[in-house]
Formats: C-alpha cells, structure tokens, sequence
C-alpha cells in the first residue's frame, strides 16, 4: 500500500485531476448488516453501495439522520466492518485487513468531527501534535510540522490556547490542523460544521476547500445539509434509507434532481419546494379567472427582470412573480422563479416556447384562483 509516512514532506502546489477510475476510496456493492441486539433484530444499514472517490476531489454524501451517513465513513476507516461488497483505500481492500494494518490506513486518514473531539487538557498546539506523538515523531519533528499547520489554519497567534479558551470555529480549525498533522492522503468530515453558525460554517468549508485545492487532499464529507455540499463539493451522493439514490456532479445533481429525496434538500432554493400559502391553493384543474403558475429553472447567470420584461414587452403577457429563489451551486449561479401566468392555452404556449428560446426550463405546476 502506498500510504503517507507521519514524515514525509509538506506537498503544496495543485494537484493534476485524476486520471478517470483512479480512486482513493472506493465502495463496491457494500452492505453493512448491524446484528442483532438488545431483543432488536439486524439492521441493514447500508445495501448496494457503489461509490467513488477520485484522488484529488471533494465527494459530500448527503443524507437525514439515520440514512447511513456514519455508517459509511466509518467503513473508510475501518472502524466498522462492510458485511459484503469490498471497501479499497488507496488500492488496499481494507475490508479484511488486521487491526495491524488498519492502523496505516488510518494514519493515511484525517478526520474532522462535529464536536471537534479536542483534549480540554491540552493547548491548541499539544491537541495538533498528539497523533505524531503516537506516531512516535521526534520532538523537533513535531514542532517542523504543528507550526506551520496551525499558521494554514489561521491560529499561529493561539497555539498556547486551551479548547474552553476558543470560539467553535477555532475549535475545528485545531481539530482540522490535527486531521492534517500524519499527512493523510484523504480527510473525512463527518458533519464538520453542523455546531457552528452560518458564517463560521462558510469560513471552515472555504478552509476545507484551499486544503484541497492546495494541498491536493481528498475530502470525503457526510452532511444533512445542501448549502454544505454546493458550497464545497463537486461530486455528490444522495443517501436515503442505506442506499444511494442519486450520485453525479454537484451542478447536475442539484439543478435537475431526479429522487424525491435530493428534491426534499434543495428545498426553496431551487423553486422544488413552493411556498406554502401557494402550495395549499395549488389545483390541478384550471377555474375560470386562474392563473397557471410555471417554476422556470436557470442555470447559470441570467437577469431575472429582463426575461420577465422581455415576455411581458415582446408578447403582452401578462406575468406575476409569486416566488424566486437564486443560490450558488459549485460556484455557479442557479435559481428559479415561481411564475403566475394567464391560464389561456395560446398564452401559456407562447410563454413556454419564450422560456425555451431563452434555454430555461419551464414546467406548469398548477393553477391559482
Ligand atoms: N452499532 C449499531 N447497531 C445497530 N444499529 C446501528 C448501529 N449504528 C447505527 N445503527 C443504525 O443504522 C442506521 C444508520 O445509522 P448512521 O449513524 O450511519 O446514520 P446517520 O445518517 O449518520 O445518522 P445521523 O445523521 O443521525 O448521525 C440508523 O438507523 C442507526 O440506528
């Protein structure tokens, strides 16, 4: 196996995309089957897993509580046992492998936890140097390393600061600096950011992703949450129930969602989810004076006004915004706008046909006294 020594040097410089199939971890047709316990019968926990994560990328799994998401990652590292199917890190198939063994892969793997998982008693610094403790690296060793790793995370001026002495962000930063200290090949984030709030949330992701980008690091994350995932991700799996539902490209995945469950994530941003005093009055059949309410989806920059102005100059149309949504999505612009248009056949054709000469995706959704 081809694992980092706790020595190696600092590799900084981006790293070339993977070659196609050359991947870090790789999940083929897994099963975890929980046994029985406590009067309880066996769970499966996960079933038909297959999955890849290329070298070099960043894969989130996206998932509610209890679709399997710890369940997974802790299958990576050997702290839970697939009960059929094959889990290979960085070309090894760990899945039989000595508690011996695992204990390299595990070096090769940096995990960041929700609670940050830090020691009260040790300062940020001595929390950074611990695993190259056990690692038995030499003191000078240990100083070469943990400086400049707590200088990428921002905290060189708060190595001597105890856990209770930092905000939750800088928390994570000393748990993401201790992730990194062996050298891993791959950091796995297990809700990394579900204690913090939104704006420490944005500051560790975008920490998250120059560690990626800069270092060429694998980043394999399990969240609950989509703002997670557009913000950092560029592959996606939807995990519900212990099977994935949906896998593929950030942008695609989420732009046109094609499970119930993605749909349920995406929520208001992508227009999937209507607001609910319009929801409750949407039917199917069209009454005389209703409007036809059209979700028009855009992927990538466009303005909203002028397409709505050019339909109503162009064509005459009568148009009413009833909602509209625009996120980020893997760094591209995507959004969509709720639309109440005459519910007159001629009208709604020529209304359709405008979307689609514009390249936006246009779907009639109901109607609206
Ligand atoms: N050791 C275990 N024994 C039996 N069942 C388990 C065990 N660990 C997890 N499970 C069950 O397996 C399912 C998946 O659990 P897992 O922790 O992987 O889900 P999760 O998606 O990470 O959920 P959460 O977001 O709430 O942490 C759950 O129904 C859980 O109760």
């Amino acid at each position: 196996m081809n694992m980092l020594s706790p020595t190696a040097p600092l590799e900084r410089g981006v790293t070339p995309s993977p070659p196609p199939g050359d991947a870090l971890v790789r999940f083929e047709g897994v099963r975890k089957v929980y046994p029985p316990r406590a009067g309880n019968a066996s769970f499966v926990a996960l079933d038909h897993i297959d999955l890849s994560v290329a070298r070099g990328s960043v894969l989130g799994v996206i998932g509610r509580s209890g679709a399997g998401k710890s369940t997974l990652i802790r299958l990576v590292n050997g702290l839970e046992k697939a009960s059929a199917g094959r889990v290979i890190v960085d070309g090894a198939d760990i899945t039989g492998m000595s508690e011996r063994d695992l204990r390299g892969v595990r070096r090769a793997i940096g995990m960041v936890f929700q609670h940050f998982n830090l020691l009260s008693s040790r300062t940020a610094y001595d929390n950074v140097a611990l695993p190259l403790e056990i690692a038995g690296v030499a003191a000078a060793d240990i100083r070469r390393r943990v400086e400049p790793l707590l200088e990428l995370v921002g905290l060189a001026d708060k190595r001597d600061r105890y856990p209770a002495e930092l905000s939750g962000g800088q928390k994570q930063r000393v748990g993401i600096a201790r992730a990194l200290a062996t050298r891993p090949k791959a950091l796995l984030s297990d809700e990394a950011t579900s204690a913090l709030d939104p704006e420490t949330t944005r500051s560790i992701l975008d920490l998250l992703g120059s560690i990626n980008t800069e270092l060429g690091l694998t980043i394999l994350l399990i969240t609950h949450e989509m703002s997670v995932v557009a913000r950092i991700a560029r592959q996606v799996a939807v995990l519900d129930a212990g099977r994935i539902v949906e896998q593929g490209d950030v942008y695609d995945v989420f732009t046109r969602p094609q499970h119930a469950t993605t749909r349920s994530f995406l929520g208001a941003v992508s227009g999937q989810k209507l607001p609910g005093w319009l929801a409750g009055r949407l039917r199917a059949e069209a009454r005389p004076g209703d409007q036809t309410v059209v979700r028009v989806v855009f992927r990538g920059p466009i303005a909203t006004d002028a397409l709505v102005s050019g339909l109503v100059k162009t064509h005459g149309v009568d148009v009413n915004i009833l909602s509209g949504a625009v996120d980020e999505v893997a760094g591209r612009p995507f959004g969509a706008l709720v639309l109440g248009l005459p519910a007159d056949p001629a009208t709604l054709t020529l209304a359709l046909a405008w979307f689609a000469g514009h390249g936006l995706d246009a779907e009639v959704l109901g109607h609206v006294g």
